[in-house]
């Protein structure tokens, strides 16, 4: 095998609670996280020579060893001894600096591939721990589907599928640096906590109207007060049938779920008409698939 391509899928924030700060500066983390069928397009091959060599579609967008791409494949190629080249084709449609993990998603399955590409005959475990050596979302990202990650984000529980629902996703026009909003939130208040129990519950009893009046965001307390938008956006979605509506991550990505796709393209449509996102999809939640059912 000289060639692997595999998708790299968004996540979002269905709970995320920030518990305290660590002695290392990050934070410990309570959070659901959920994939959904958005992805980067990643394709590996092996070449001639020592060199890794990535090109992608976003002009703007770092190849060398800023993208964590080609530093987890040097990282990777040293410490496997790994004289190959490596070639990477990087087709990205997920936001960056968005909140949706799209950097660590790539990441994830950079590693993924060149333990393929290479028969490194890594565990999944042996991989998490890779990942989590360049980003916090990282192992989750490894694993994906409906999760809850505890740590620093690293400690992941599979959770129950989540219920097939619509969903209304809007990056405004700017980015957000996560370690500023961390920093933020560190003058301001840690004692204002999301429902995540409540999210848990109505997960395991398949209750979307449960999971939505549950859903929260503590980073929101930060980034929706730096950009008044970002409310606005949440409630045109709750305006036009959201079952529920919340920033992902560190934001400024906001999405709402919806049960009825007619009613997730027309809240869509409001937000495009309103012109308040360039990036307006709607798109659907993806669950893990089962051993036995690929
Ligand atoms: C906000 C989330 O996206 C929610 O899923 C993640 O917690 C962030 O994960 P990530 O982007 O992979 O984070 P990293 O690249 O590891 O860290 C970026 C910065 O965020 C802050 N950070 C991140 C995760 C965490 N548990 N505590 C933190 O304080 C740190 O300042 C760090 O320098
Ligand atoms: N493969 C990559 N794709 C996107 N960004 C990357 C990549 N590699 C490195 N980066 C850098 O990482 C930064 C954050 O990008 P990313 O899209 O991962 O943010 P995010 O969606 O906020 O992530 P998270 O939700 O995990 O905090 C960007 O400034 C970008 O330059």
């Amino acid at each position: 095998m000289n060639q692997i391509e595999v998708k790299a899928r968004a996540k979002i924030n269905i709970s995320l609670d920030v518990l305290g700060k660590r002695p290392d500066g990050y934070h410990d983390v309570r959070m659901v996280m959920q994939t959904l069928e958005l992805y980067d397009r990643l394709n590996f091959k092996k070449i001639r020579g020592d060199k890794v060599i990535l090109k992608t579609n976003i002009p703007y967008l770092p190849t060398d060893e800023r993208n964590l791409v080609n530093k987890i494949v040097g990282y990777m190629k040293e410490r496997y001894k790994i004289r190959t080249g490596v070639f990477v084709r990087l087709k990205k449609v997920i936001p960056v600096a968005a909140g949706l993990a799209g950097g660590s998603a790539d990441a994830a399955e950079t590693v993924k591939a060149m333990n393929r590409l290479f028969h490194l005959g890594l565990s999944l475990e042996e991989m998490m721990e890779i990942g989590g050596r360049f980003g916090a979302d990282i192992p989750y990202c490894m694993v994906g589907g409906t999760a809850l990650a505890e740590g620093i984000g690293e400690k992941i529980t599979y959770l129950p599928d989540f219920p097939e629902c619509h969903v209304v996703l809007v990056k405004p026009n700017f980015g957000v640096s996560t370690a500023h909003v961390f920093g933020r939130l560190d003058a301001g208040a840690l004692d204002c906590h999301p429902d995540t129990e409540g999210v848990l519950e109505g997960i395991r009893n398949r209750d979307l109207a449960a999971i939505g009046r549950s859903m929260g965001n503590v980073l929101e307390t930060v980034t929706v007060a730096e950009h008044p938008l970002l409310a606005d956006i949440k409630k045109t979605l709750l305006v036009h049938g959201a079952i529920g509506a919340l920033m992902s991550g560190s934001g400024p990505s906001v999405y709402g779920l919806f049960a009825e796709e007619a009613a997730a393209q027309e809240a869509a449509r409001r937000i495009i008409e309103k012109k308040m996102a360039k990036f307006v999809r709607t798109t659907k939640i993806h669950n893990r698939k089962k051993v036995g059912c690929q």
